[in-house]
């Protein structure tokens, strides 16, 4: 496994020590130490079961678990909830949200931890709300309610949701999930763009392609970290072919990294598996 340094001077956005999970009385997660860098976008990859969701809501402080995990240099457990909330932004895979709930609604649930206790929104909530409305260009559905748009729709509202915090760390379990290719390349901008004004963004992604867009990736299989490392590193590239047991391969194409599925010989699906 590869080390991969924050900047001097600057404590990670993110650092786990001696991280384990169990869920159903079984250990998922092992011996995680990790330092994720403030202001880079890290994409976490891996293959099915291998923990990946299980670390970024270990990260969200969502699961209970064993070793440290701190947020900006500070232990979770001794954050305010509040304080941590503005933080701190999250979008899990396939949230649930009340479906009768209007679409403005749901967004400004983001802004619930700048308010004082049943405290009514004020300008700066209007705004925030609408700014990540139109950043995901779910704009013209705020009056719809939310069981009334398709998955591709609601992804984009959830996404605004987590937008409307305007944590300096945002964390997205698989963000392009029903996302159309416009809207895939239109999440990617909205990343860079934070990352530009020096938020830090931490994203599960299945979609190698889109990882190998990020600044860093970690690797995850069987509930191990396997490396962590830049995402232009061809150990990176031979790590994730690794993982995925040669059924991609990582190439250069017109200066970006893309992964093409490695498809086995037409041979190997027509043999007659009992033939021998
Ligand atoms: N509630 C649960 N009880 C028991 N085991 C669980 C539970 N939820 C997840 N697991 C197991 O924990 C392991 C890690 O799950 P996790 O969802 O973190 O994997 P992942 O890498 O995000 O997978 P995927 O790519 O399929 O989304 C898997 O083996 C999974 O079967």
């Amino acid at each position: 496994m590869s080390a991969h340094l924050a900047p001097p001077g600057r404590a990670p956005a993110l650092r786990a020590r001696g991280v384990q999970a169990q869920l159903g009385g079984r250990p998922v997660l092992q011996a995680i130490d990790l330092a994720l860098p403030a202001g880079r976008w890290t994409s976490v990859v891996g293959p099915n079961g291998a923990g990946k969701s299980t670390l970024l809501r270990v990260l969200a402080g969502l699961l209970p678990h064993q070793g440290e995990v701190e947020l900006q240099g500070r232990l979770l457990a001794d954050w305010p909830a509040r304080v941590r909330g503005q933080q701190l932004a999250w979008l899990g895979q396939s949230e649930q949200a009340g479906d009768d709930l209007r679409v403005w609604d749901v967004v400004m649930l983001g802004r619930l931890p700048h308010r004082a206790w049943l405290a009514a929104p004020d300008a700066r909530d209007h705004a925030a709300v609408e700014q990540a409305l139109r950043s995901t260009q779910a704009w013209d559905w705020r009056e719809r309610s939310l069981g009334q748009l398709s998955g591709g729709e609601r992804q984009r509202v959830l996404l605004a949701r987590a937008l409307a915090v305007q944590a300096p760390v945002l964390l997205m379990d698989e963000p392009l999930a029903n996302l159309d290719p416009p809207h895939q390349a239109d999440w990617l901008a909205t990343v860079r763009a934070l990352v530009r004004q020096g938020h830090t963004v931490v994203s599960v992604l299945h979609e190698i392609g889109m990882a190998l867009q990020s600044d860093d990736v970690v690797v995850m299989a069987d509930g191990r970290l396997r490396h962590h490392g830049p995402t232009h590193d061809p150990t990176t590239h031979r790590c994730l072919e690794q993982v995925f047991d040669h059924r991609l391969a990582i190439h250069a194409l017109q200066g970006q990294w893309v992964a093409l599925p490695v498809i086995p010989p037409f041979d190997s699906f027509s043999r007659d598996p009992h033939a021998d």
